[in-house]
């Protein structure tokens, strides 16, 4: 069996949306997986320091996309920074100065992105940085908004560890329930939107599920198992 990649988003994707609590069950068969010889890597808005720890913790592969794709964690003391932390905050002070209920989402430190509630009209951001010709990227995970320096998204960050372990994207599965995971649902020949992803995000995916969340994961893989015998 050739050994697959798996692309797995967290909020929304194996916890509960807000709560952040992980369905252990879906987090069980990944372990599985990567205890079969294919590759589970986070791939989130997070932190990646939060994403390399719950693949400590979990038991899946000890690397991690976080910052919505702009930083990657290699191990405790190896980070690579994709992203501008200072161009996302200078976009971030325009946006505040000129909307009303722009603030900061209280999360864990962040080296290349700006993390923002999801209090104001998103759109009106991006028509504001756009005529300022600000090309930083906003989105939406449900979870929360994120400002990133232009081009860096959750799927160029994957494409940065594809690369570093030659990975082809006919051999990565990407797992997500929102607009962020969009650009790694493009980098990978099978994708899976979740239950509780809108219709828009289930369009851009190859296979949707019925369930929900971690739920959606565990149903999805069965669908996958008879592709997915030991690498
Ligand atoms: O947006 C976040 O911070 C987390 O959301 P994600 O894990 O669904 O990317
Ligand atoms: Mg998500």
């Amino acid at each position: 069996m050739k050994q697959k990649t798996f692309a797995v988003d967290i909020d929304g994707t194996i916890t509960e949306n807000g709560a952040g609590r992980i369905n252990l069950d879906a987090l069980s068969a990944l372990r599985h997986l990567t205890n079969i010889g294919h590759n589970v890597i986070f791939v989130t808005g997070r932190s990646s320091v939060e994403a390399y720890l719950l693949s400590v913790f979990g038991g899946t592969t000890k690397i991690a996309v976080g910052e919505n794709g702009g930083c990657i964690t290699l191990n405790t003391n190896e980070h690579v920074l994709l992203g501008d932390l200072q161009q996302c905050q200078s976009a971030f002070q325009i946006i505040k100065n000129e909307i009303d209920n722009v603030v900061e989402k209280p999360v864990f430190p962040r080296m290349t992105e700006v993390v923002l509630e999801r209090t104001f009209d998103l759109d009106l951001a991006k028509n504001l940085l756009h005529e300022k010709n600000l090309d930083v990227l906003l989105s939406d995970s449900q979870y929360a908004f994120h400002i990133n320096s232009p081009g860096i998204d959750k799927g160029t960050g994957f494409q940065e560890i594809m690369r570093r372990m030659s990975i082809s994207s006919d051999d990565v599965i990407a797992i997500g329930d929102s607009a962020t995971d969009i650009p790694l649902f493009k980098v990978a020949k099978t994708s899976i939107a979740l239950g509780n992803s809108s219709e828009f995000v289930k369009s851009h995916a190859t296979i949707t599920t019925s369930a929900k969340s971690g739920d959606g994961v565990i149903e999805a893989l069965d669908k996958l198992a008879p592709k997915l015998s030991e690498v």
